[in-house]
């Protein structure tokens, strides 16, 4: 067996924004999600799933044509949950020119489904790495974020940015802009999450904001000044001053929330993380439902978020330094 995994991220500022060439700065944070891998002696792939919403699952196919996949569940919900594995297999794949090598995969994340921390990018950049590294190749991160890219891209019919597989895949801070991806330093931030229990489906999400956008000058406009928030977040970055990371992150929100990607459960736990003195709070990831990250050096926003209805979960985060881990 082969282990590697990878972090999950936050958004300090600028998803959505960053599909449309807008810079944007996440942040991996010491969640994970974690990938085995053994090679098969066909051209199968068995995948087994332990964390997915839809409780543990195994499922066998490939082999031929068009065979079904072995698996008691809705087509739907399969696809939902095998799509990025199947395709960060194709991947392994193509690098290696092992064109029928089959896996037995098994996955373990402790990072919610759906919800903006980037479980997605977390599980290709993992596959990717366990995969190849069977087969005897080791990808430097760079190469391993291109390919994790090029799974989300095709995934979410060609609408996705680099921004969450090289976050996930180098870790810490990172800025990408369109192709420019790069590290960047940050300081300890006092991240705090909220999580209404809920998902969002990106696909949808950034097929929304692309219509306005096409529609409306002023949506266009909007995402523009995303980017113009991100690199204000920048300096603010560099100078350590989270009072401004805050307020920046409290306009990023609100941009976001006209574009219509936030929720009123979102909305419910931003408020609450104001209203607790955070220095300020903003919905991470594609949005719909899912998480928010505030900043707070107290503890005043977790416990405030922990007593709000329609949170589920409130934690604090740390940043993880770490990017893609070779376990075993
Ligand atoms: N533990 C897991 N096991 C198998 N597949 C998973 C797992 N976690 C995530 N996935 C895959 O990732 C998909 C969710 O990705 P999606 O991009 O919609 O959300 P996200 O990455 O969590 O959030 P965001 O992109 O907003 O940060 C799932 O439908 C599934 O295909
Ligand atoms: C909404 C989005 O910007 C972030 C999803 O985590 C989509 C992407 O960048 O691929
Ligand atoms: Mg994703």
């Amino acid at each position: 067996m082969t282990v590697s995994s990878a972090p999950g991220k936050v958004y300090l500022f600028g998803e959505h924004a960053v599909v449309y060439g807008e810079p944007a700065v996440p942040c991996a944070i010491e969640v994970r999600a974690r990938v085995g891998v053994k090679r098969r002696d066909d051209s199968k792939l068995r995948v087994h799933a332990e964390d997915l919403s839809l409780d543990g699952f195994t499922v066998e196919y490939g082999g031929g044509a068009d065979e079904r996949p072995d698996v008691n569940a809705s087509e739907s919900l399969l696809m939902a949950a095998t799509q990025y594995v199947d395709s960060a297999i194709e991947q392994v794949r193509e690098v290696t020119g092992e064109e029928d090598v089959g896996f037995d995969v098994t996955i373990e994340s402790n990072i919610p489904l759906g919800a903006g921390l980037g479980s997605s990018a977390a599980v290709v950049v993992a596959a990717i790495d366990a995969g190849t590294r069977a087969l005897g190749t080791t990808l430097e991160p760079v190469e391993l974020a291109e390919r994790a890219y090029r799974t989300e891209h095709e995934v979410q019919d060609g609408q996705a940015s680099r921004a969450d597989t090289f976050c996930s895949a180098t870790g810490g801070a990172v800025r990408v802009e369109g192709d420019d991806c790069r590290s960047i330093d940050a300081p300890d931030l006092p991240l705090v999450i909220g999580f209404d229990g809920g998902a969002g489906e990106t696909g949808e999400l950034v097929s929304g904001v692309r219509t306005l956008r096409e529609e409306y000058e002023f949506a266009a406009d909007t995402v523009e000044a995303i980017g113009d928030i991100v690199r204000n977040g920048e300096d603010a970055l560099a100078d350590g001053d989270v009072a401004e990371l805050g307020r920046l992150m409290n306009f990023n929100h609100g941009l976001l929330s006209a574009l219509g990607v936030s929720s009123r459960s979102l909305e419910t736990m931003v408020w609450a993380a104001r209203d607790a003195g955070a220095d300020g709070a903003k919905l991470t990831g594609a949005g719909g439902g899912g998480c928010i990250v505030a900043l707070d050096p107290t503890e005043e926003t977790e416990t405030a978020l922990s007593f709000t209805p329609g949170c589920e979960d409130a934690f604090r985060a740390e940043l993880a330094e770490e990017g893609v881990r070779r376990i075993e």
